[in-house]
């Protein structure tokens, strides 16, 4: 019996991939289609990462593949079964997502600044180390000394009006000592966050969201507003802590503890530099 050449093989692929093609036709906006569906299962994990929310997607489509397996195979009680979990499945979806689906709408609320680019232009401030990160440095240097709590978003691209609405308006320049009298214990605005916009203090008492993050235990509320806040936005938070002085630092979804009031200066001076090149890059492309 002649065996196969291997252009025979070939001539059967292309032949076998044209019949399948005439079922199924791939065009552009299908390729389209796979690409979006990847980031979004992409941003989906992301967003999901460290909760138990990836298990319980594995079970769901566990459970969706196992109803489209019985409805092939016509076992029509177990797919009826399965066809009404599979029905509620939004529903459940949204129940059981509910603090996901919260922080990826604030997410889109918070959406970057960047195409405005006139503002930026017109509001940078090359004195940032002076007019900005000295008073807020110093500032957490003594109510870390007195063991006063405090909670500080620093605002950079992301817009933060979702959350400066929900506290009181003050639109002060920044200063070391109108925060220390903000967070004074027992002062009217000491609950919540102070949240910052270039040189101004734009509003306290401002609620952040709190992460659902797995984070240790001994994290209490206000470290957990600041790491909850730094997820959702580029913004940078500094936390102060009431019962250690501690100063710590939110950013991109982590958080440093401990931190020496020279090392912070240090460390806003790189982010606040950074920002400033990035500025610069932007400016200069567009
Ligand atoms: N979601 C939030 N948004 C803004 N501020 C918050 C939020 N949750 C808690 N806070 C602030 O944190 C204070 C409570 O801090 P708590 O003691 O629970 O946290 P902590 O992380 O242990 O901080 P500390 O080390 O200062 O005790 C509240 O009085 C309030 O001012």
């Amino acid at each position: 019996m002649p065996r196969p050449s291997d252009s025979d093989t070939l001539k059967d692929i292309i032949a076998l991939t044209k019949y399948t093609m005439g079922f199924v036709p791939f065009t552009f906006i299908d390729f389209i289609d796979i690409i979006l569906v990847a980031a979004i299962m992409f941003w989906i994990y992301r967003a999901t990462r460290g909760t138990n929310a990836p298990y319980i997607i594995s079970g769901i489509i566990m459970i969706y593949l196992m109803w489209v397996v019985v409805r092939t195979l016509n076992m029509e009680l177990l797919s009826n079964i399965l066809g009404q979990f599979v029905s509620v499945g939004v529903i459940a979806l949204i129940i059981v997502f509910q603090p996901e689906i919260r922080r990826f709408l604030q997410m889109i609320g918070m959406r970057q600044k960047r195409f405005n680019f006139i503002a930026r232009i017109f509001n940078r401030n090359d004195n940032t180390s002076v007019t900005i990160i000295a008073p807020i440095v110093q500032a957490c240097r003594e109510m870390s000394a007195h063991k006063t709590g405090a909670l500080i978003v620093i605002g950079r691209q992301s817009d933060l009006r979702l959350i400066t609405e929900g506290g009181i308006a003050i639109d002060a320049k920044i200063s070391t000592p109108l925060l220390e009298n903000i967070f004074f214990k027992n002062a009217p605005l000491h609950d919540g966050a102070v949240v910052i916009e270039g040189d101004r203090i734009v509003a306290a008492k401002c609620i952040l969201p709190v992460t659902q993050s797995d984070v240790p235990k001994s994290y209490g509320t206000r470290h957990r507003a600041a790491i909850g806040m730094s997820e959702i936005s580029d913004a940078i938070i500094l936390v102060v802590s009431e019962e250690t002085g501690g100063i710590s630092i939110a950013h991109g979804g982590t958080i440093h503890r401990d931190i020496a009031p020279d090392q912070l200066a240090n460390l806003l001076q790189r982010h606040f530099g950074a920002n400033r090149q990035k500025d610069r890059h932007a400016t200069m492309g567009s």
